[in-house]
């Protein structure tokens, strides 16, 4: 059980947790939505409020090293675990450095599988470095390994990135990696991309925001259905020629064919693995491949095939039950623990991070701990720079219903607006989506203090704060040849902010800004708020009591 804290018997009100997504602290105001917005209540908040930065990228959230940015999933793991794990990027990449997952049972079934049927193994996934759902390299490892253990034809479906990676930068990992193949595809061996497109057109939808997605991806990869091409280097031009302007996470989709015969439908008795190791885009596509009774849509054919996830995405789901490394497990999260203690906790978001606040916040868990109310709001089905305000207004309507039935000790919300918005590149409508998120806040607020309460305003990574990529020599805003501004579509690498309203104190209470603390400091942080003790394995907590 959470011990009483001595220091603070705990305010008399609800401890809310307001997460503004993609809202980081930029090192300059060139490039920063968030700088070029008026918000006049957040801009009151950091003036008059205790307020501290986090840390929110790399090692601090389990990232391999501190040259990763942070995102949603490790962002809200860290704060609803309060403890740090090794993430999915760095489990996979030691187990491909130490071999272990070679021996494992899922990888031996998937070589196993394919030889008992055409000898193929096919890679579906996010294809770049970004290592924030993947990264290529894990994918190059397979490859390879594939070769070694006899496979005789490996067939890739590339989702192109542009949104953990620059928007336009999908030739840089496909012009090399095509190369790579040919040079592999010797002694009888046979590897090829084979289909792909924008990953935000198909294949990687989330939370169920967007199936008609997920059907395309299928019918591109399995059914082969798609704008042919020779090779993915001249999809991915021909492509861009048609479609001028759109960013590489945009693009239709593509399939590779010879002679008018796609190259790389998936048939039974094939192996498929699914090489992203973050769930949260994984599942649906996942559940295509593995659901007897499946009925999202109409699968035309469902081949019979040794189907692996790179992580497994659900533990609860058990989706799939077949994955090549095992995920972090994550134990004793705050919503484990405050549920114990017999609190009533409140979680809202919509849809696009409906899970960031449920399943990544309970340590990838979709079932709720006894005593947990989850509210979606259904997220708009359009491309975000045309409607940046997204459900900020809707989910401070419910964030404020749910304050006013005195049911909730916590409640915790996130606001997607700053990351959505910061992900499609446009500036403009990035300052009006950090805009929304004040009016929100504007509402809010008043309301948790009417009934006494607090709350902790916060991130889990940055995106908004940089707008334009930054020459990686200068650190600086780099330039197109024409002198206008690189859009960036990326997360950021800055800290987060943390920020403390509380009316009801009387000036009580103040955060400590330490060199180290990062966003897994919010567990305890909540707790003494609410006049307990942190559990022995969360992080220190940033709270003073004066
Ligand atoms: O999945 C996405 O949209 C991006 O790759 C990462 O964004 P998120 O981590 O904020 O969800
Ligand atoms: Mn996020
Ligand atoms: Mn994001």
């Amino acid at each position: 059980m959470l011990q009483k804290l001595s220091a603070f018997p705990g305010v008399p009100g609800p401890v809310v947790v307001i997460v503004m997504d993609g809202y980081g602290v930029p090192k300059t105001d060139v490039g920063s939505a968030i700088a070029a917005a008026r918000k006049p209540t957040l801009d009151r908040l950091f003036a008059e409020c205790p307020n501290i930065t986090l840390r929110a990228h790399g090692t601090a959230v389990g990232m391999p090293s501190d040259d990763d940015m942070g995102n949603s999933e490790v962002g809200h793991n860290a704060i609803g675990a309060g403890q740090v794990y090794a993430q999915g990027a760095a489990l996979v990449a030691d187990a491909i450095a130490n071999g272990a997952i070679w021996q494992g049972e899922a990888w031996q079934q998937i070589v196993a599988g394919a030889k008992a049927g055409r000898g193929v193994i096919h890679f579906i996934g996010l294809f770049s470095d970004g290592n924030v759902h993947s990264h290529i390299d894990h994918l190059k490892a397979m490859v390879v390994q594939a070769k070694a253990e006899g496979i005789q034809t490996v067939r890739i479906h590339a989702l192109l990135d542009g949104r953990d990676v620059p928007e336009t930068s999908a030739l840089d990992y496909v012009v090399p990696f095509e190369a790579f193949l040919k040079d592999v595809s010797v002694d009888g061996f046979d590897a090829r991309i084979a289909s792909g497109g924008g990953r935000q057109y198909i294949t990687m939808d989330r939370y169920d925001a967007n199936w008609p997605m997920v059907e395309k991806g299928w019918k591109t990869h399995v059914l082969g259905e798609g704008t042919q091409f020779a090779n993915a280097t001249d999809a991915v031009n021909g492509l861009r020629d048609k479609h001028p302007g759109t960013i590489d996470q945009d693009l239709p989709e593509f399939v590779i064919a010879d002679g008018g015969k796609p190259i790389g439908t998936i048939e039974d008795g094939d192996s498929v693995v699914f090489f992203n190791f973050r769930g949260d885009r994984a599942i649906e596509i996942t559940r295509a491949f593995v659901e007897d009774s499946f009925d999202k849509f109409d699968r035309v054919r469902a081949p019979k095939v040794t189907y692996a996830g790179m992580l497994q995405y659900d533990g609860d789901l058990q989706l799939p039950k077949r994955f090549l490394v095992a995920p972090p497990a994550i134990k004793d999260t705050s919503g484990e623990w405050f549920s114990k203690a017999g609190l009533a906790q409140f979680a809202c978001s919509e849809t696009q991070k409906f899970g960031h606040v449920t399943y990544f916040w309970n340590g990838n868990r979709s079932n709720k701990f006894d005593g947990e109310t989850w509210q979606e709001v259904p997220s708009d089905v359009v491309p975000f720079e045309q409607r940046p305000w997204m459900k900020a207004a809707e989910i401070t309507d419910a964030m404020i219903a749910a304050i006013h039935t005195g049911k909730y000790r916590i409640l915790r919300c996130n606001y997607a607006n700053g990351d959505m918005v910061g992900h499609t590149g446009n500036f403009r409508a990035a300052t009006m989506a950090v805009e929304a998120v004040d009016l929100a806040l504007a509402r809010l607020l008043p309301a948790i203090e009417a009934a006494g309460g607090v709350a902790l305003i916060t991130a889990d990574h940055g995106n908004a704060d940089e707008m334009f990529e930054l020459d990686k020599k200068t650190k600086q805003p780099a330039l197109h040849k024409d002198g206008s501004y690189k859009a960036k579509t990326a997360h950021t690498l800055n800290p987060v902010p943390l920020v403390l309203f509380d009316k009801v104190s009387g000036g009580k209470l103040g955060l400590t800004q330490t060199p180290t603390a990062g966003l897994s400091s919010i567990a305890a942080t909540v707790a003494n708020l609410l006049g307990l003790e942190k559990h022995a394995k969360w992080d220190e907590g940033v709270l003073e009591v004066k």
